[in-house]
């Protein structure tokens, strides 16, 4: 099939790749020159292990991309990949998806054929029928159910294991407003499914599909932060809180996977659409208790790490490693990362921060230009008064004798990642 994909990001990339991959003939449109060159050049423009290599095989034969919408009309199906980022208030930004929803609309308006628009980005319930949908149809002059369809296909790829997530999906979810649309999604998702091994397909409706993904975050983010209250409530009993959580997730009804309790979950998803599911549904009503807890025990966790630091070293003068940087192993992403409260709370208490990444120093130095940063894990700790471990990069499990030469070796572990001994002054989150 034809398809086209209205954003080259983490997700638009990484999907038309992917749909290439399976044999479609996909043009990715982006308003960024840059990344519009760089994938016709053959590269991938954000870090993703499998990506180059797809889109160097893919690139100039199944897959292109170009900055001109009027490529879409070449197609039989829109997927809009567009960011959805919050409001100061938690609400979903929804300004760049209705540019995107005009733009679209605009060049449809010259194809004479049926056209599907799916929106692929996390929107809350009844945004792609409400606003999405009313836009094309403005735009176009086509008219919903006869020329113009409309779905939602929610994505659950991780960054870091994007293309693998895509390609082998726990289940594939198609939303659709009439038949026909979902015929076409069903068409595009075929081969995919096949390659998979034929993965659960959910067919079901526009705004269930919209809620399925809230659903999907909010779950796991709260089952982090589930994992995190009943990890605190060991460490004051003195109890392992890790042998606790191996056991439950043993019971099959819980299952092990996101029970790993520490500082906390960021990233450029989990606090984004835990905020905007909270704030829509406050809007029509409804307090989401749970949700809101789990926010709640997401932001206390790095002031616990903090209070436990304090209990060791007063953080005024003293020099602090705050060892990972990014929101998880494996990404160069530092957004909403645990290690952003951190360094503002260590900054503020006049301690002199060092930190380290293997991968997002640089982007965290454009965001704090004035702390230290060293090039290694040893070099952030020599002559460190203490160390705070942040991000569970399994490098930092190694380190071992690069203790030895901390001023102090007092070790704050967020991440329970290094290994206790004689001789440092280990002290963990959980
Ligand atoms: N990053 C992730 O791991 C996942 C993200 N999502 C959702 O997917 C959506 C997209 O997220 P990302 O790919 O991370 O975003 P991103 O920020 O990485 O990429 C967005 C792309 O859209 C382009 N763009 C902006 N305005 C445009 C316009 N008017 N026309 C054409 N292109 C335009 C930007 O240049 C950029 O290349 C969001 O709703 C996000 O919540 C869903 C699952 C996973
Ligand atoms: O909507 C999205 O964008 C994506 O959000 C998450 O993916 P991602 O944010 O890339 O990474 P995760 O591996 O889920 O980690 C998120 C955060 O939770 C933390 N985490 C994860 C697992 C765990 O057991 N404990 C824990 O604290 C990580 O350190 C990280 O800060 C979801 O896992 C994806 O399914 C979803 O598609």
């Amino acid at each position: 099939m034809e398809i086209s994909i209205v954003g080259s990001g983490y997700v638009g990339t990484t999907i038309a790749a992917c749909f290439a991959e399976v044999g479609h003939d996909v043009v990715n449109v982006d308003i960024d020159e840059e990344i519009v060159e760089t994938i016709n050049d053959g590269r991938a423009p954000i870090h993703e292990p499998g990506l180059d290599e797809l889109v160097v095989e893919h690139a100039g034969d199944r897959l292109r991309a170009t900055t001109d919408y009027g490529a879409v009309r070449d197609t039989d199906a829109t997927f809009l990949a567009l960011p959805t980022p919050s409001e100061a208030d938690g609400h979903i930004d929804l300004s760049i998806m209705e540019a995107g929803a005009r733009s679209l609309g605009a060049a449809l308006a010259e194809k004479d054929d049926y056209h599907v628009v799916v929106t692929k980005s996390t929107v809350v319930p009844t945004t792609t029928e409400e606003v999405i949908a009313p836009i094309l149809a403005e735009e176009s002059g086509k008219v919903l159910g006869q020329d113009l369809g409309i779905g939602m296909n929610p994505e659950f790829l991780r960054e870091g294991s994007a293309v693998s997530d895509f390609l082998d999906p726990d289940k594939i979810v198609l939303g659709a407003e009439s038949d026909r649309a979902k015929a076409t999604l069903r068409g595009v998702f075929e081969p995919l499914a096949e390659r998979a091994g034929e993965p659960p397909i959910v067919e079901t409706g526009v705004a269930e599909a919209e809620m399925i993904k809230y659903a999907n975050n909010g779950f796991l983010a709260a089952k982090i932060s589930l994992a995190n209250d009943l990890a605190n409530i060991c460490k004051e009993y003195g109890i392992d809180s890790e042998e606790v959580l191996e056991a439950i997730g043993l019971d099959h009804r819980i299952g092990a996977a996101f029970l790993g309790a520490g500082v906390g979950w960021g990233g450029s998803c989990f606090p984004k659409d835990v905020a905007a599911i909270i704030a829509a549904a406050r809007d029509v009503g409804y307090e989401p208790a749970m949700l809101q807890a789990a926010v709640e025990v997401n932001d206390r966790q790095p002031v616990r790490l903090l209070e436990l630091l304090r209990g060791h070293v007063d953080p005024d003068g003293a020099r602090v490693a705050v060892l990972g940087l990014a929101f998880k192993p494996g990404t160069d992403d530092i957004r909403n990362s645990r290690a952003l409260p951190l360094v503002d709370a260590l900054v503020d208490a006049g301690a002199d921060v060092v930190g380290y990444d293997p991968v997002a120093t640089e982007n965290f130095r454009e965001r704090y230009p004035d702390i230290d940063y060293a090039e290694t894990a040893e070099a952030a700790l020599d002559d460190a008064d203490a160390a705070l471990v942040v991000t569970d990069w399994p490098e930092f499990a190694d380190l071992d004798e690069a203790f030895d030469a901390m001023a102090t070796p007092i070790v704050v572990d967020g991440r329970r990642i290094v290994t206790r001994r004689e001789g440092i002054v280990y002290e963990s989150l959980v």
